[in-house]
């Protein structure tokens, strides 16, 4: 009955221990717990729960009731076969020991416990044993009740065991999911940050850029390339040639649109391309594209990045500057430059093809009149529809008209057949010119003088071709003007040269090539510039500084010097205002008159012109004529002298001695001075002759009460004659030698005396 009870008591302990232990949730504490539930249920004085680990061959003390836990937990041994909990294993039975100390096999440990009796279970999981529940106590020996008990225990509490576990495991799982959740979250965020990211990068990014996958579906794209290409949505998975060139097939290099796509597979880098496309407004736009290709994880090809820059302005930029240095602005053809780079090409070709060209080398006649009468707005509306009237003649493919400056246009007729091609397309010009032109309300009535030059014939350069058209042309202007002249060897010669000279003098007054040097005639008695002679220079666009004597002569000859000898008048005027104004001492300025400008019968009303225009005052001008001038003038030519010297103007006789040197036109014409040629004072320190003469010169020209200006003086030996002969003006270059007006700029500065350094200033 006592035994029952026991039985009882036991079992009702083992399921209060039972469900304590379904409580906790730790293995550790539930260990401990299992260990404390043997003591209680079979009365043992320390429990101890060891696990087994087969393969491993180790027992390990997972727990003890009491003091004993904190000594043994955790506590792993080698599964020796002395060892009890190793021969429980081995059988699968429980084990009862009613002495420790007899037995051999108990461990190091038991003795130290110092217990007596010994109860060991296993503890089975799906048959296997995986534990041993060992109770120990000192004093009686364990019975087959507790035995039963202890078993009972162990049965029970290995599946506890087993759903603790489970539930471990459970939340150790849901942990981990739980973990990687946040870590899948986190990474969510992370991407979703990168995304945006890139995105402002690449939308921050002021050209239009594309990404379009191999299948030509387009990716990705930019703001700008929204914007530019007027598309929804960023990644609008439409075809490329849809979105971006609104084409309903993908671009075939055969129509001329390069497929960017393709040309970067098959180049397997980078590629420029130029492509066109209308923007919002639907303007025409040049594009510039640059394609990339697009590189998977693996390094392989998966698509294309398209970055688009407009080159519309650029473009644009490039065609002006190109129309600048290739066309002329008026008239829109092309200028000389483009000329001669098509005449070289179509010259190169005719030597191949051995053909012959033609140049025509075409002046408008009298064009200046109109351009002088009319005004130069008229005259360049003229010029633009004489253009056009050319274009409408020569309009074969090959052939050039352009305009070679002024009232000149040139043209190459790139292919003929014979040279009777040439003089029919000259007709023709001349022909299309015959209507007159309407211009402002003005009918205009203009003709062309037609130069010929045929290769191989007349020339095998460019140059040669256009040179001996020019000539042809001059002709053409000596046969009356509007005809057509061929090219002849004859033509090129000294009287062409002449021609051409003044053809080309004419234009350089037009142009503005002429310029005037100054030089000074000192007063060798003060020291200062008592005058400054303007001595015309034509800066000629090939031959440069051209000096007077090669060309005065012939505008002489031609008339030329009316027009020219007004220039220097206007001009040395005003920069003798200039200098006045400035401040500098006030001086006169000597300007040279030739017969011919006294002829012309208009010389009074062009200086007063002069005059008037500049502000200068009549007593500051001089003008320098010739000994023959006075011989032979006429009454006019007096009468002309003598209104000049009522408005207060000075007249000097230029190169005195070489000509008549006739006291009695001195005594009847109003002269103010004379210039001793400087032929009398080159040779004056070694030739008496020359000093006699000189001196005679100085002593009749003071009884008349002329001032005498000694020109040419070069060396101090001559300064000290001439000073002898008490001569007190001179002018050479032992002073200075002509230059332009800028440079006596510091001269003037000097004070007063420092002049006579009898240096050259210049
Ligand atoms: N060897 C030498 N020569 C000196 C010396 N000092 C001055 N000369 C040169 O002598 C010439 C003096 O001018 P000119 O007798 O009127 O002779 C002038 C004048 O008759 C004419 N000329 C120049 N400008 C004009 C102009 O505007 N109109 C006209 N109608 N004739 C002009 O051309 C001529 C030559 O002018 P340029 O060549 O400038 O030559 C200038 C001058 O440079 C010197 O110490 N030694």
């Amino acid at each position: 009955m006592a035994n029952l009870k026991r039985y009882n008591d036991g079992l009702f302990k083992l399921d209060l221990w039972i469900r304590r232990l379904l409580t906790i949730g730790e293995s550790g504490a539930l260990y401990t717990a299992l260990c404390d539930g043997v003591c209680d249920i079979v009365g043992a004085g320390t429990a101890v729960f060891t696990t087994i680990d087969i393969q491993a061959g180790t027992l390990t003390y997972m727990a003890a009731s009491g003091g004993w836990n904190a000594m043994v937990k955790g506590l792993a041994v080698p599964m020796k076969s002395g060892n009890l909990c190793a021969s429980v294993v081995a059988c699968g039975t429980p084990l009862r020991i009613d002495r420790i100390s007899s037995r051999a096999d108990s461990c190091e440990l038991l003795q130290v416990m110092d217990m007596d009796a010994a109860l060991l279970v296993p503890v089975l999981e799906e048959g296997r044993v995986t534990a041993c529940l060992s109770a120990f106590r000192v004093g009686n020996p364990f019975d087959q009740i507790d035995e039963q008990l202890l078993q009972q225990y162990a049965h029970t509490a290995a599946m506890v065991l087993r759903t603790v576990h489970l539930m471990v495991d459970l939340r150790r799982h849901a942990a981990m999911l739980e973990e990687e959740n946040d870590e899948r979250t986190r990474a969510e965020q992370k991407l979703a940050e990168t995304n945006v990211f890139l995105n402002s990068v690449v939308d921050g990014v002021a050209e239009p850029m594309v990404v379009v996958g191999l299948d030509r579906r387009v990716i990705m794209t930019n703001r700008a390339a929204r914007d530019f290409f007027q598309i929804a949505e960023a990644g609008s998975d439409e075809a490329c040639h849809r979105l971006i060139h609104h084409r309903d097939t993908p671009c075939v290099r055969d129509e001329g649109m390069r497929c960017p796509l393709l040309d970067v597979r098959t180049a397997k880098r980078p590629v420029i391309a130029t492509q066109e496309h209308r923007d919002r407004s639907g303007d025409k736009r040049v594009v510039e594209v640059m394609t990339s290709p697009l590189l998977g994880s693996d390094g392989t090809a998966i698509g294309i990045i398209e970055a688009f820059r407009d080159i519309t302005d650029r473009r644009q930029a490039e065609e002006t500057i190109r129309q600048m240095a290739y066309y002329d602005s008026l008239t829109g053809l092309p200028n000389r430059r483009l000329f001669n780079d098509r005449l070289r090409q179509s010259l190169a070709l005719a030597q191949r093809s051995k053909r012959l060209l033609a140049v025509l080398f075409l002046d408008l006649d009298r064009f200046k009149l109109i351009n002088d009468t009319l005004g130069h707005a008229v005259g360049d509306k003229l010029l633009m529809q004489v253009a056009k009237r050319l274009k409408g003649v020569c309009r074969r493919d090959g052939d050039t008209v352009a305009r070679q400056g002024g009232d000149e246009f040139i043209i190459n007729l790139s292919v003929i057949s014979d040279v009777k091609d040439a003089l029919k397309v000259a007709q023709k010009i001349i022909d299309s010119l015959r209507t007159p032109f309407v211009i402002d309300g003005h009918e205009l009535f203009i003709t062309t003088s037609i130069g010929i030059s045929v290769f191989p014939y007349d020339g095998r350069t460019s140059d040669a071709l256009v040179k001996n058209a020019d000539f042809a042309m001059y002709r053409a202007k000596e046969q009356g003007r509007n005809n057509c002249q061929l090219y002849t060897p004859e033509m090129n010669s000294k009287a062409f040269e002449r021609l051409s000279l003044e053809n080309d003098l004419r234009k350089g007054l037009e142009r503005e090539e002429l310029v005037l040097y100054y030089q000074p005639k000192v007063n060798v008695d003060d020291g200062q510039i008592s005058c400054m002679e303007a001595l015309v220079r034509w800066q000629h666009p090939t031959l440069g500084l051209v000096p007077p004597a090669r060309f005065i002569p012939l505008a002489e000859e031609t008339g030329l010097i009316v027009p020219l000898g007004e220039w220097v008048l206007r001009t040395a005027c005003r920069q003798n205002r200039e200098w006045q104004k400035a401040g500098y001492p006030p001086m006169q300025v000597a300007v040279n008159i030739s017969p011919r400008q006294l002829q012309q019968g208009s010389l009074v009303e062009v200086v007063e012109r002069a005059l008037s225009d500049s502000g200068l005052a009549p007593r500051w001008l001089v003008l320098e004529v010739t000994e023959s001038i006075m011989m032979d003038g006429t009454e006019s030519t007096l009468a002309t002298f003598r209104v000049l010297e009522r408005m207060g103007i000075h007249i000097a006789i230029d190169d005195f001695g070489t000509g008549y040197s006739s006291l009695h036109y001195l005594k009847k014409f109003p002269i103010h001075a004379l210039k001793i040629d400087r032929s009398f004072i080159r040779d004056i320190t070694t030739n008496p002759d020359d000093e006699a003469i000189t001196s005679a010169v100085i002593t009749m020209s003071k009884g008349l009460n002329l001032k005498v200006v000694a020109e040419g003086v070069e060396t101090v030996e001559q300064l000290e004659v001439l000073r002898a002969l008490q001569c007190t003006h001179m002018q050479g270059h032992l002073f200075s030698r002509p230059a332009p007006a800028e440079q006596f700029a510091p001269v003037f500065g000097r004070a007063a005396g420092a002049y006579l350094g009898f240096g050259t200033w210049c």
